[in-house]
């Protein structure tokens, strides 16, 4: 599923009217795909008040406020500005709608009011003014119902950040493509239910006018999803190492391994420092197990090729040790989380030189915190989004860099963005990360491309917290992977 940036959509509106397509009538379209959703879900509203902006937002809220005038609810408009100042096909949606405006100022809280909120959208530019968030806190404040016009006002389209202040919406009505903002935080917070309402606008100029950023849907990934036949034999299906730390700190390691097994990868190997092979014995079964102290032995162990693909993280202690088989595995697809990227925050430079030159093929798992050791310049940046950072990191690692948090971004070093909104809130617990980084291990090790085994690690890693349901713990999580060949 693509979004479009606010930039891109201006773009498709300019290719729709370059192409002749008539802009005013995109703009009718809109306006009465508000009043629509405000008719079915407010039947009873005492009035529709109408916040309507200087620019083609409001002139969307111009249009609706007349069709609702048409459908007979009672209508009043607050306008912000100098409405003689309005041009183009604003200043035609005002002309051709017969009701008096007032000045924003005059708004007062009117019970039984929906409020329509069509003061910006993809043109906002600036933080909210101290009085226009003041009107959105008495409205949020006094409960009352908002439909929001493209985005809720004060939200960044494309960073899903909130300008000043932003409205709450219950139901947002948005066109042709949704936009980053609707799904990143808190931006997807204040949207409410989103509609993507068609105002005609052909696919063909959507498709010319955007590309890098998706929602994280199996559309993204499922052609790359390995496919289990009857015939694939167990070292078809990849073999993956998981490296654990000392005996008291296996449980990560173990925990990611098992999610791997259940991802697919046709075999596991929890490769353990001497001192620790007892205490993870005792835990394994399926799971296979190898002594792996130093360097030396994991070359040997190495020496095997059809290990194709590991996780270096979860629980495996912060230092040189880290550093020196992330050098010996830099060239392998490998999942480097938690401890293996925080070995690298006094020299990124090191892990970046390490992983350059060749087809991505690492996936870098940082929360916000890890983000930071490694990226300090990026995460520093205020007005970069989520999907902004996370493809300069991509770029600069040449890996993918699956950016976590209640909206993971996961972004690759070509370009490709795609923003992961399927997780609940209960997925938020100890030792999820450790399943998340065994998934996509798993993946890598059946052959899919970092990006795509990333994208579906997410995914995936969503999917099974919302069947394992509320309460869950990380050890519920690899059990309740769907089957791929349900996916749909
Ligand atoms: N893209 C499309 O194909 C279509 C777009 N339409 C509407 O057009 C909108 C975009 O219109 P515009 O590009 O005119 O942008 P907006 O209407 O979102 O806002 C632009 C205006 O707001 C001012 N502004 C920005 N931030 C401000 C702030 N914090 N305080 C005060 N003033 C501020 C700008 O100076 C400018 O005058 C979309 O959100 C959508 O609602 C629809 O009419 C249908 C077609
Ligand atoms: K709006």
């Amino acid at each position: 599923m693509l979004l479009l940036t606010p930039e891109e959509m201006g773009n498709a509106d300019r290719l729709a009217a370059e192409s002749g397509i008539d802009s005013y009538g995109l703009m009718i379209k809109a306006g009465h795909a508000v009043s629509a959703a405000f008719l079915r879900l407010f039947p009873g509203a005492s009035r529709a008040t109408v916040f309507c902006g200087p620019g083609n937002n409001g002139g969307d809220g111009y249009v609706a406020a007349e069709a609702l005038k048409a459908a007979g609810v009672p209508v009043a408009i607050f306008h912000l500005g100098d409405p003689e100042k309005l041009a183009g096909d604003a200043r035609r949606a005002r002309i051709d709608c017969a009701i008096e405006s007032r000045p924003i100022p005059d708004y007062r809280l009117y019970p039984g009011e929906v409020v329509i909120d069509a003061l910006f959208g993809a043109g906002l530019q600036r933080p909210l003014s101290d009085n226009l968030c003041e009107i959105i806190e008495a409205v949020t404040d006094a409960a009352v119902p908002v439909i929001a016009v493209d985005l809720p006002s004060g939200v960044g389209g494309l960073t899903g950040q909130v300008l000043g202040g932003a409205f709450r919406a219950a139901h947002t009505v948005t066109f042709m493509r949704a936009k980053p903002g609707h799904y990143l935080l808190p931006g997807r917070a204040h949207c409410g239910s989103l509609e993507v309402f068609d105002i005609g606008i052909p696919q063909r100029i959507l498709a010319e006018a955007g590309g890098a950023h998706h929602l994280n849907t199996p559309a993204l990934f499922k052609a790359s999803l390995p496919a289990l036949s009857a015939s694939s034999h167990k070292f078809r299906r990849g073999h993956l190492g998981v490296f654990s730390g000392g005996p008291s700190a296996t449980g990560a390691a173990r925990l990611s391994a098992m999610a791997g097994l259940r991802a697919g990868a046709g075999l596991v190997t929890l490769a353990v420092p001497s001192n620790a092979a007892l205490v993870a014995a005792t835990h394994l079964t399926a799971v296979m197990m190898k002594p792996v102290s130093d360097v030396a032995a994991l070359e040997d162990w190495l020496a095997d090729k059809r290990l194709s693909a590991f996780v270096l993280g979860p629980g495996f202690g912060v230092g040189e040790k880290a550093r020196t088989f992330v050098e010996a595995l830099a060239a392998r697809p490998l999942v480097l989380d938690a401890d293996g990227i925080t070995s690298f925050a006094e020299a990124p430079e090191q892990l970046f030189g390490l992983l350059a030159g060749t087809e991505p093929h690492c996936v870098l798992t940082p929360h916000e915190g890890e983000f930071a050791r490694l990226f300090p310049d990026i995460s520093k940046h205020d007005t970069f989004g989520k999907p902004e950072k996370a493809s300069r990191a991509a770029r600069r690692a040449n890996a993918v860099v699956l950016y976590k948090g209640a909206d993971t971004v996961i972004a690759a070093p070509d370009g490709r963005i795609a923003i992961n909104a399927d997780a609940p809130p209960w997925l938020a617990t100890a030792g999820s990360g450790d399943v998340l980084a065994g998934i996509i291990g798993g993946l890598l090790a059946q052959g899919m491309p970092a990006f795509e085994a990333a994208a579906a690690g997410a995914w995936l890693h969503g999917d099974a917290a919302n069947r394992a349901g509320e309460g869950l713990t990380a050890e519920d999580l690899p059990g309740h992977l769907p089957r791929f060949s349900a996916i749909s």
